[in-house]
């Protein structure tokens, strides 16, 4: 299991399961179950068909972990093949009908609150202030009934600003997990998309409602056992503690403190030997080297065999500054996934694109840009206006040095006047970009859910070279393996990468290493 970060400026609210994530109650639950259940199928008579073997753990984390209560009573008896009369609300505890049953286990629980100990786990109030500290709201959703109650017993019914429990849920008539309708509810009532929102769970039907309500992020908790259950429902990454979730928003090595990605090959290989493995790559100054004329850059034959030998493996993905058409040629790979204009636009294997939409109502201001800058840069010797769908690159590689500064004080000029640009810097470039909240980080993360099923639950590996791939670089630090390209120009800034290579030539020798290991060959290097 890993540590992961959450960064307050992409991640505005934190919504939190309760029971076995901020409360130590799932084993006071299980309990409950058990002694309901175990005595109910003692008592039956024996049928034909019907298990009645006691309560397991394993029947707790399959089939009533995270659900609401008569949800429960019916998917374990149905797991035994026993059918039970619904009953209705009013049926006293004991009595044989599924609500019955969940009354009686329901009076089993609320007496051994009474008497249990301390109830929040000790990571939990570190947590929610680091995030308070950062600005980030929380949120507390749970399928109980109990769970005020809970809260109160465990002195943390003041601790989040949200609350939504089962019996919300029961009032407003919202469906259980897997359905994602109480997730929302609670990312609403912290006037939220739920794309600015991170779920923690600790149930498979709750890592699966957050994927579902397509949540900023799902984190899977788990506490006491393996990860693997919560990894095939679909979260982002398991941890193990609340302690290993952290708040962070500025990277802390410089390029030459990161070490050689070939000389930790082997630590490399065995953080993704065994695991689904994406990989997501950045194209000018990575894949292909940076040279002088924007439309000259292309990529080495021996790149494009790594390439197309990796994707036949594992889901590989360009993610580039430039023109999505632009980028998908330059490659000229059927079977990768592309997205351009960093990331605003994406192209699947075949091409069939997709645009999420948020760059579109920067179109005429970008138009606008073009035209103004076009003619204000005509008179610059060796500035160069390059158009994308969704942003306007000015590059200035072959602008005299005295008059750079003309050059970027246009483009900032003409940027501020339009409300729906900002300004971006890269490699001897200057940008003009949408101004929504949006860059390479969260465009990796849509490429990995449109990525397919292959994408789900794997480490995401991303190589870059530029500012703007510290955004990716950052979005993975604490669930992937981040690779920066070093050049010159970038001096000994800081990065969020884990390994650095020297040249695009030599990640290209890293690919290969990663190939051998994505295809289960002896990818130690000789
Ligand atoms: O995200 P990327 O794939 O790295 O794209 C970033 C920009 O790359 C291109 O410009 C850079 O590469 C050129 C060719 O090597 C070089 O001449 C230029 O100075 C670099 O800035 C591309 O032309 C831009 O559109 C991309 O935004």
């Amino acid at each position: 299991m890993v540590a992961t970060g959450l960064d307050p400026r992409r991640h505005r609210g934190v919504v939190f399961d309760v029971d076995g994530v901020i409360t130590n109650t799932a084993a006071v639950h299980a309990a409950a179950w058990k002694r309901m259940f175990d005595d109910y199928v003692a008592e039956r008579p024996p049928a034909p068909g019907e298990d009645h073997r006691p309560f397991s753990n394993e029947d707790y984390v399959d089939h009533v972990d995270g659900k609401r209560r008569i949800d429960g009573v019916r998917d374990f008896l149905n797991s035994r093949g026993i059918s039970l009369p619904l009953g209705g609300a009013d049926d006293v505890a004991g009595a044989h009908t599924a609500h019955g049953l969940g009354k009686l286990k329901d009076r089993y629980f609320t007496d051994s609150l009474a008497s249990s100990g301390t109830l929040l786990f000790e990571d939990v109030v570190p947590l929610v202030e680091a995030l308070r500290e950062h600005g980030v709201r929380t949120a507390v959703v749970s399928a109980s009934r109990n769970c005020r109650a809970v809260l109160s017993r465990a002195g943390a019914e003041q601790l989040f600003d949200v609350l939504v429990d089962g019996v919300l849920a029961d009032d407003l008539g919202l469906p259980g997990k897997p359905d994602p309708a109480i997730f929302l509810k609670a990312a609403r009532r912290l006037d939220l998309p739920a794309s600015a929102c991170v779920v923690v769970e600790d149930a498979s039907v709750g890592v699966r409602a957050g994927r579902r309500g397509e949540f900023g992020r799902v984190i899977g908790i788990a506490r006491f056992g393996p990860p693997n259950r919560l990894v095939r429902a679909g979260a982002d990454v398991v941890v193990s503690t609340l302690a290993d979730i952290t708040v962070t928003t500025t990277p802390d090595r410089r390029l030459s403190e990161v070490g050689d990605a070939h000389r930790c090959w082997d630590e490399i290989a065995q953080r993704l030997r065994g695991r689904r493995v994406v990989l997501v790559l950045d194209f000018d100054g990575t894949l292909s080297p940076i040279c002088d004329d924007p439309a000259g850059a292309d990529m080495s034959p021996r790149t494009r065999d790594v390439l197309q030998r990796l994707s036949r493996s594992i889901p590989v993905a360009v993610l580039s500054g430039r023109d999505l058409q632009d980028v998908r040629h330059r490659v000229g790979l059927e079977d990768l996934w592309y997205a351009g204009s960093h990331g605003f636009e994406l192209a699947a294997p075949g091409g069939e694109t997709a645009a999420h939409g948020l760059g579109e109502p920067a179109s005429a201001d970008l138009d606008e840009a073009e035209r103004l800058l076009g003619a204000e840069l005509r008179e610059v010797p060796g500035a160069e206006v390059d158009r994308k769908r969704f942003a306007l690159a000015v590059h200035y590689r072959h602008v005299e040095p005295g008059l750079i500064g003309d050059v970027l004080s246009a483009v900032d000029r003409v940027g501020r006047s339009r409300p729906t640009l900002r300004v971006a810097h890269g490699r001897q470039v200057v940008e003009l970009v949408p101004d929504v909240e949006w860059n390479k980080g969260w465009a990796l993360r849509w490429l990995l859910k449109r990525m397919g099923p292959a994408s789900a639950g794997a480490v995401p590996v991303f190589a870059g070279d530029d500012y703007t791939d510290e955004n990716a670089l950052h979005e993975i630090h604490h669930d992937g393996v981040g690779v920066v390209v070093r050049s010159a120009e970038h001096g000994d800034r800081l990065t969020w990468a884990h390994y650095a290579v020297n040249d695009p030539c030599s990640l290209t020798e890293l690919l290969a290493h990663l190939a051998s290991l994505a295809e289960g060959g002896n990818s130690d290097r000789s």
